[in-house]
């Protein structure tokens, strides 16, 4: 058995490919945002309060419309079935039995239409890198809308891939034989991912024109960047520097988020990824204005660990750890948290 999202990143190490874990583990540059990430968070106290007499908290929250039964939801991460032969299968039937909302990456190694077909009743949005091919865009988005995804996260901080020194070192430029981004079938090629510089604001707004869904934006760290996400008609602002992998030396997340919070002053939604592992981790971020937040690595560490079951298991520690930390805190739901209860320890 294992108690923490430590014990399971170890199992999980221990039976991955070392190339493969380095891909799923690594950040950008000297990796110093992706230390920040975590090193944040524990920077961060939470003052609690006594006596409260409160009953077993309400974690549920309400986005987009759709309910989540935790505020904890699956980030969009790469390449499942290198870490499981069922990849994000597996993934999709865990956020169903969890009850909550499962990103699926565009770069996911089955077909989002496929994971949504061996997971019935789980809550998806699809992820997407805005391709500059407008036409292909469109393709990948009645593909996501075919297959029931509740919302598009459009990723907005990778207008080139970040270099990631421990892949350049190892020497990981593709996948294995017999895996590929499946989402990227054209015909009979598969496309690669393009990330291009070009992407920009009226891409978006073409985007928001060709469909109904809710757009997501992922990545935003820049308040100003958020005031014009606003105008530009965004449904929610994922804060978020994609766990460290692209721009090094950005801020943690939870760092960035209380601007964020303030730019966009309860107009929409705000989510953060990024060093979240443990329940007061969670309870950190919502109180400084956070809806909900998502993780990456941990469900990864969790399929790899021990498959459907591994990531129900980092999905199940992650609720109990809220649960546990809202008692001690003596509030009785999610939404009784507030800035006040945290503080910075000098
Ligand atoms: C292995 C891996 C693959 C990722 N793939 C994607 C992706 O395809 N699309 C995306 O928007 N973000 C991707 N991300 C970033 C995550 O969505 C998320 O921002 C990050 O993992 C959060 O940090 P955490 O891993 O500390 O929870 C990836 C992250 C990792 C670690
Ligand atoms: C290192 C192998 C090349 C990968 C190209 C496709 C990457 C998909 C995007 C995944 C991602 O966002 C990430 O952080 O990794």
């Amino acid at each position: 058995m294992r108690f923490t999202l430590r014990e399971v990143e170890a199992a999980a190490r221990e039976r991955l490919d070392p190339v493969h874990y380095d891909y799923f583990a690594g950040g950008a540059g000297d990796e110093v945002t992706l230390r920040a990430n975590e090193a944040a968070f524990e920077r961060l106290a939470l003052l609690p309060h006594v006596l409260r007499g409160t009953a077993k908290p309400e974690l549920g929250v309400t986005l987009l419309g759709g309910r989540a039964s935790m505020p904890v939801l699956i980030a969009p991460t790469a390449f499942h079935r290198l870490a499981d032969p069922e990849g994000e299968r597996a993934t999709a039937r865990a956020a169903a039995a969890a009850e909550t909302i499962m990103m699926v990456s565009m770069a996911s190694t089955v077909a989002v239409g496929d994971v949504a077909a061996a997971a019935p009743g789980a809550r998806l949005w699809f992820q997407l890198f805005i391709q500059p091919d407008m036409a292909f865009t469109e393709a990948l988005v009645r593909r996501a809308e075919a297959a029931g995804c509740g919302a598009l996260v459009v990723t907005a901080d990778s207008p080139v891939f970040g270099t990631r020194g421990r892949d350049e070192r190892n020497g990981f430029r593709d996948l294995p034989d017999g895996l590929c981004c499946e989402n990227m079938r054209d015909g009979d090629r598969v496309r690669e991912i393009a990330f291009s510089p070009a992407v920009s604001w009226e891409h978006l707004d073409r985007l928001r024109e060709i469909t109904s869904l809710p757009v997501v934006l992922k990545g935003v760290l820049h308040p100003a960047d958020a005031r014009a996400a606003l105008d530009h008609g965004v449904s929610a602002l994922f804060v978020s520097n994609h766990g460290g992998r692209q721009l090094d030396t950005a801020p943690a997340a939870v760092d960035a988020l209380p601007e964020i919070v303030d730019a966009v002053g309860g107009a929409v939604p705000v989510l953060l990824d990024g060093g979240v592992r443990r329940g007061t981790d969670v309870l950190k971020a919502l109180a400084l204005g956070a809806d909900a937040v998502a993780v990456g690595r941990p469900v990864v560490w969790g399929l790899a660990a021990d498959g459907e079951r591994g990531a129900r298991r980092v999905l199940g520690l992650l609720r109990a750890e809220v649960e546990e930390a809202l008692t001690l805190c003596g509030l009785a739901s999610v939404r009784d948290l507030e800035p006040g209860m945290v503080r910075r320890p000098w």
